[in-house]
């Protein structure tokens, strides 16, 4: 390529990685995009985490399926689809007017059961959950060039607090956040609940199984849906962007469960929430953007998509010194 080796930095291991993925240099171009933004509740709600309402979360879908939110936003301005999958939320949700896009309904259970004092879903509802997100994304698969993991879910940043803690070894203290933005008090009362959650089970699982039992007792049907989905990237060969704590999270258990699946993932951001950089440490994923995020819905990773599409470009479409009859450099 007619540039000096290494000038392109870190996009050099993204094209390297994207090559890796399809097994073929160039590596095609990750385009069309779609990130598919798993929406569900959280019992853990009733213990007061977030100053939102639950009812946020069906009214953000349908917000979605209008084309009405930052991830709808950023989406068209980078030319990516937006898919919205129902794996979890309590509330009724009204059909979108036409002609919005129709809403995936996978919804395994009206939200969780709240994980500060008991399992969060059975072994089977995160195993169906996960499921989903595999099935979401081995359809989206062929016709995307690149998926990008997205979530809506009230109180999600509290089972992704408890997902990190026990496939870190981080404390409650260093993983939990102020998610939409909490107080002192609240923030006490999330990291007590994250403490009692993560207190029910090992840290650290070391075998698959221990892994989705984990999920199940502390998880959300989002995150379980989410980690299914990165295995479906894997399976499919399709580079998988992740966004923030939520997915990092998810990344976490869809690592415990195939370690090699992260092969096939790019961090899109660093975000602000401390259990997202944690994740990320662990997974060995370098972020792409540092722009303090925290909002979720699959908007870091699309911010960093035209640095994997460059990338790829790059790659693809830059003269090498002989064709372009630029002389090599000497000693
Ligand atoms: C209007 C609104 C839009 C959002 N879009 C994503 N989130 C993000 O914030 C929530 C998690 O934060 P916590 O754990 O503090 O509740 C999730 O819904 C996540 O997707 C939103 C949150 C709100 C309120
Ligand atoms: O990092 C995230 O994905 C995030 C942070 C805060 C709130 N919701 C999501």
């Amino acid at each position: 390529m007619t540039k000096p080796p290494g000038s392109l930095g870190v996009l050099e291991d993204v094209a390297a990685q994207l090559a890796g993925i399809a097994g073929s240099c160039p590596a095609p171009l990750p385009a069309p995009a779609t990130v598919a933004v798993f929406a569900g509740d959280h019992g853990v709600h009733a213990q007061g985490v977030t100053p939102w309402p639950q009812e946020v979360t069906a009214q953000m879908v349908a917000n979605f399926l209008a084309g009405g939110a930052v991830v709808n936003a950023f989406a068209a301005e980078l030319g990516a689809v937006v898919a919205v999958v129902d794996v979890g939320v309590a509330g009724r949700l009204e059909p979108a007017p036409f002609p919005a896009p129709e809403l995936i309904d996978r919804r395994i259970r009206p939200g969780t059961a709240d994980l500060a004092v008991g399992p969060a879903m059975t072994v089977d509802e995160a195993r169906r959950a996960v499921e989903v997100g595999i099935e979401v994304a081995t359809t989206l698969a062929p016709g995307s060039g690149c998926l990008v993991t997205g979530d809506m879910g009230i109180c999600n940043t509290t089972p992704a607090a408890a997902l990190v803690c026990a496939f870190t070894g981080a404390t409650p203290q260093e993983a939990t956040g102020r998610g939409t933005g909490i107080d002192d008090p609240t923030l006490a009362r999330k990291i007590e609940v994250v403490a009692r959650a993560v207190g029910r089970i090992p840290s650290r699982p070391a075998t698959p199984e221990a892994a989705l039992a984990v999920l199940a007792e502390v998880g959300g049907l989002e995150h379980a849906a989410l980690a299914g989905f990165v295995l479906g990237a894997a399976a499919t060969r399709t580079p998988v962007l992740l966004d923030g704590v939520i997915a990092g999270s998810a990344a976490l258990v869809a690592a415990a469960l195939c370690p090699t699946a992260l092969e096939y993932a790019l961090a899109g951001h660093a975000g602000a929430e401390p259990g997202h950089a944690l994740a990320l440490q662990a997974l060995g994923l370098r972020p792409l953007l540092g722009l303090d995020l925290r909002l979720g819905e699959g908007t870091g990773a699309l911010l960093a998509l035209p640095l994997v599409a460059g990338a790829a470009r790059a790659l693809r479409d830059v003269a090498t010194f002989d064709s372009a009859g630029v002389t090599e450099k000497g000693r």
